[in-house]
């Protein structure tokens, strides 16, 4: 796949990010929104006298504000199924469309009503003029909710206003300020946009440095820090939970010096590869990590292993890689490897170090014995791990911690 090739699940996976983020940005910015209505209503009822002329309906409006206010506050979005999220869009504009259009009755009944004076009718006026400009802002993801908007709350007032000759001016104005009000939308929704596309950019970009910080970038394979801190996990997990297993092996390439010092360093490094993807192949298992945890050193943690199918795995594996030269460049290299393996147990090994330690004991028993075979913890003599481990390199080092001369790349 080109960089420029993008798989149908990562676009979807972007779609639904951007989904997300737009309902918990329209959630955070408007879900007290219904209140204002609330806030702005009773001020005007008493000025009109409309709570003394019609009590009733004011309760009966005061009461729909209050609810629509409230469902408004309670309807919070799914955080993570965007068929959810999407129905939560229509659901939560009704609901804002709802106190809109409530609004835009009182202003026009306000407007048109002949004993309410002409400057609380104004400042009425002013308050609709306010609340179409705010919706610019709290619906900017939303463009079809905030265009409604606007129009719900000028269209009829303004059509009241234009039914008074004397007022035609006055209409006229509002019609204008609901086209720039238009516009604003619009450029507000592309301001949206733009800033969700940076935001992507950046959350990609963290995604691959992340990435990176955790690769081998001459296998591919996971580096010593991701595979230190994987056996961390799973160990930890096998000390807490019980009936979780893990097995750790360690494969070192034999006399690797020597075939750097034959071939060179490059088909040295393309040995190192051609493991790698040996080692991927044989053990494909999505819950295997494989690592390269030094130079010609990799690592294999098996959830849920006992030491000895650990041993029969790595075995199978070592005497295919024996039996079948790595070839580069045209040239047929023989490759053995020696490999030490074991499985967690909590009163020997304590914690990850500990265990870490054992196997690297086995790996070393391994390299003693000749080379190219699989030894064990439980194979070896009490008190070797004791001993080997006060002098041995225990679990890889973090590249922080690296020393001067650690193996290149890994
Ligand atoms: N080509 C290549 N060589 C590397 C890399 N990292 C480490 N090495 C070499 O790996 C060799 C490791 O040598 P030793 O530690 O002596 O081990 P060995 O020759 O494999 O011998 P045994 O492990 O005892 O069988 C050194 O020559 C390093 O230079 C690398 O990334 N690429």
């Amino acid at each position: 796949m080109t960089a420029v090739e993008v798989s149908e699940g990562e676009i979807r996976r972007r779609q639904d990010r951007r989904l997300k983020t737009r309902v918990f940005d329209t959630y955070a910015r408007s879900s007290v929104g219904g209140f204002l209505y609330l806030i702005a209503w009773f001020p005007l009822a008493i000025a009109t006298h409309l709570h003394v002329r019609h009590p009733w309906i004011v309760l009966a409006l005061t009461v729909l504000f209050v609810i629509a206010a409230v469902l408004r506050r309670l309807t919070r979005p799914s955080r993570d199924d965007p068929e959810a999220q999407m129905r939560w869009i229509n659901r939560y504009a009704c609901i804002a469309l709802s106190s809109i259009a409530i609004w835009a009755g009182i202003q026009v009944w306000v407007l048109a009503d002949p004993l309410v004076p002409p400057l609380v009718k104004s400042a009425s006026l002013f308050g609709t003029i306010a609340f179409s400009t705010v919706l610019v802002h709290l619906y900017t993801s939303i463009l079809r909710l905030t265009v409604i908007g606007i129009a719900l709350l000028i269209i009829p007032s303004g059509l009241v206003l234009w039914s008074d000759p004397q007022l035609h001016i006055l209409a006229l104005t509002l019609t204008l300020y609901s086209g720039y009000l238009g516009a604003a939308a619009f450029r507000s929704r592309s301001d949206y946009r733009r800033r969700l596309d940076v935001d992507e950019a950046l959350v990609e970009q963290r995604d691959r440095y992340e990435e990176l910080s955790r690769t081998d970038s001459l296998t591919g394979l996971r580096n010593r820090r991701s595979f230190s801190e994987a056996l961390n996990e799973q160990v930890r997990e096998a000390q807490w939970l019980s009936g979780a297993g893990v097995a750790l092996a360690l494969l070192d390439i034999d006399h690797f010096k020597s075939i750097n010092d034959r071939h060179g360093h490059v088909i040295g490094d393309e040995v190192l590869r051609h493991l790698a993807e040996r080692l991927r192949a044989a053990f494909p298992e999505p819950d295997v990590v494989v690592a390269r945890t030094g130079g010609e050193e990799f690592g294999l943690i098996l959830r849920d292993y006992d030491e000895i199918s650990t041993m029969i795995r790595t075995d199978t594996f070592r005497e295919a890689l024996e039996a079948e030269p790595v070839v580069c460049a045209g040239i047929a290299v023989p490759v053995s490897v020696s490999i030490g393996v074991g499985s967690f147990h909590a009163e020997r090994d304590i914690n990850d170090d500990g265990f870490y330690g054992a196997v690297d004991v086995a790996l070393y028993a391994a390299k003693q014995q000749g080379r190219n075979r699989v030894v064990s913890v439980s194979m070896l003599e009490p008190g070797l791990i004791a001993r080997r481990s006060m002098g041995r390199v225990t679990k890889p080092v973090q590249p922080s911690q690296a020393r001067p001369g650690m193996p290149r790349d890994a």
